[in-house]
């Protein structure tokens, strides 16, 4: 998986060029009420990839980045990844994948930016300060949905290579781009679309470059490891509408109670799974890991605030950062079908269907979790002797991804950092999930590294999520980084 010239990276780096990161830094430092409006045109776009009902609004999102690359001088397709089928058996087209490239020069590197420009749901109601889709600036904060996750950084890496273009810099490596719009459900159709294109678009990418993730403090941070995520839902089914729970309740089976009762099972409350078979799969942790957990900075005070608890399951720093990066839990998400309105409908819904996930970690397989959890469910259900039915599909299935930090690629990324920010990067992993990494790195057998430029304190898929112009985990100053990361290249290829 490595690339030969890579262990020459740091010496290279050694030798950067001041003069010409001074000069993108400047050009990026000048432009910047130019990025956020281009920031705010993407916000406006409600490309909510898990509402099917939002669909034109992705389609929209895909044909406009793709245009922005195009106008940019950019080798540009919209590959078409086929069609989604919909629990309820209906198809849905999938918002094409843009690729793009810049550079072509067969004596250069190329890098492969990896990110997405759909989002989780938002809705004012939820509990916003100001309108999701409409970018607001406090205090140079950039509020809006996707602003962190993962559109700034898209725009960011966009717009480092036209920085290097606007000021007539010869790019230092040849840069390609896969932005896919479905992500945030478990990237439907990119693996089948990698896999495709192996030998044609992927055939000459040296490494992949991802920055879907956040800091985790101050801190700056590059991450080697994400979380994988299957996620299911557990559908119940009973009478044939929903009835009055006066005239009908304590006469029939309700199906609310039964999902309460199974879901309950899942996990403790002390948050052990209670799924067979799932904790013994978990990769054992390692005594270098727990010393290099030992070593990040982690406030768990600050942590508390953020998530504004008064008590974590944990109460030292190696065991909040084991259970938020390398070790599996679920996650019960929502009912379809229950009575969630303001007020007081008294009904017995006929039927309802759970979401909840599961993150996992290597050495777990998701085709063997959704026989554990699908057997499991259906044993426990089994002793209700419920006349209802119970039918378990798991909808996405996403691996973990793991690197190793000691690759030189990180030692590369070590040096960027260091020659931006003056200090170095806590290595970390990821609690969240990028759907895709795993077969970026098992397809094109290349390196990946991933580099955060979200905030720790960005909210992404929360309420109010934003991206910070200022902070030295921010919009702004990350440009400098992404240049310079671009800009190392030059000295690599110059060996
Ligand atoms: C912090 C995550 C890796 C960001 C990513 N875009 C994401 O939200 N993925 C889906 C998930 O549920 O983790």
């Amino acid at each position: 998986m490595n690339v030969p010239v890579l262990p020459s990276i740091l010496l290279l780096i050694s030798t950067a060029h001041a003069f010409q990161y001074t000069e993108l830094a400047q050009y990026i430092d000048s432009h910047q009420e130019e990025y956020v409006e281009a920031l705010r045109d993407w916000i406006a776009i409600e490309s909510d990839s898990s509402n099917v009902l939002k669909r034109a609004e992705l389609h929209r999102m895909m044909d406009m980045t793709a245009q922005k690359l195009r106008l940019m001088g950019g080798t540009v397709e919209l590959v078409d990844v086929g069609e989604q089928e919909l629990p309820d058996g209906q198809t849905l087209a999938l918002p094409k994948v843009v690729t793009a490239q810049f550079g072509n020069d067969s004596n250069k590197l190329t890098v492969c930016v990896y990110g997405h420009v759909d989002v989780q749901p938002a809705k004012l109601e939820d509990g916003w300060a100001t309108d999701p889709y409409n970018l607001t600036d406090i205090n140079g904060n950039l509020y809006g949905r996707g602003a962190s996750d993962n559109k700034a950084p898209v725009l960011a890496w966009i717009h480092a290579v036209e920085a290097y273009q606007a000021l007539n810099m010869e790019l230092p490596v040849n840069v390609k781009f896969v932005i896919e719009g479905m992500e945030e459900t478990g990237s439907n159709g990119l693996d089948a679309m990698i896999m495709a294109q192996r030998d044609t678009f992927f055939s000459d990418v040296d490494y992949i470059i991802i920055s879907d993730c956040g800091w985790l403090s101050r801190r700056p941070a590059l991450t080697y490891g994400t979380r994988g995520n299957c996620y299911f839902f557990a559908e119940v089914e009973g009478p044939k509408q929903d009835l009055h729970s006066g005239v009908y309740g304590g006469t029939v089976i309700e199906p609310m109670t039964d999902l309460i009762g199974i879901l309950d099972t899942l996990i403790s409350p002390s948050g052990t799974i209670l799924i067979p078979g799932i904790r013994e799969a978990v990769a054992p942790l390692s005594d270098d890991e727990w010393k290099m957990y030992q070593d990040i900075q982690f406030d768990i005070e600050n942590h508390k605030n953020k998530t504004g608890v008064n008590q974590l399951m944990y109460n030292n720093k190696v065991d909040l950062l084991a259970h938020m990066w390398r070790y599996p839990t679920v996650s019960i998400h929502g009912i379809e079908g229950a009575f969630s309105d303001p007020g007081t409908k008294t009904v017995i819904p006929a039927k309802v269907t759970a979401k909840f996930s599961i993150r996992q970690v290597p050495n777990m397989d998701p085709a063997m979790v959704k026989k554990q959890v699908t057997d499991y469910l259906h044993s426990v259900f089994a002793k209700r002797k419920s006349p209802n039915k119970l039918k378990v599909t798991m909808v996405i299935g996403a691996k973990p991804w793991l690197a190793d930090p000691q690759h030189p690629l990180y030692e590369a990324g070590k040096a960027a950092v260091n020659r931006v920010f003056n200090t170095d990067p806590d290595l970390i992993r990821e609690g969240g999930t990028i759907p895709i990494a795993r077969t970026f790195q098992d397809v094109t057998m290349k390196s990946i590294i991933m580099m955060p430029i979200g905030g720790f304190d960005d909210g992404m898929h929360s309420q109010n999520e934003k991206m910070s112009r200022f902070d030295s985990t921010g919009f702004l100053f990350h440009f400098r980084f992404l240049a310079l990361s671009l800009f190392k290249r030059d000295n690599l290829e110059t060996s």
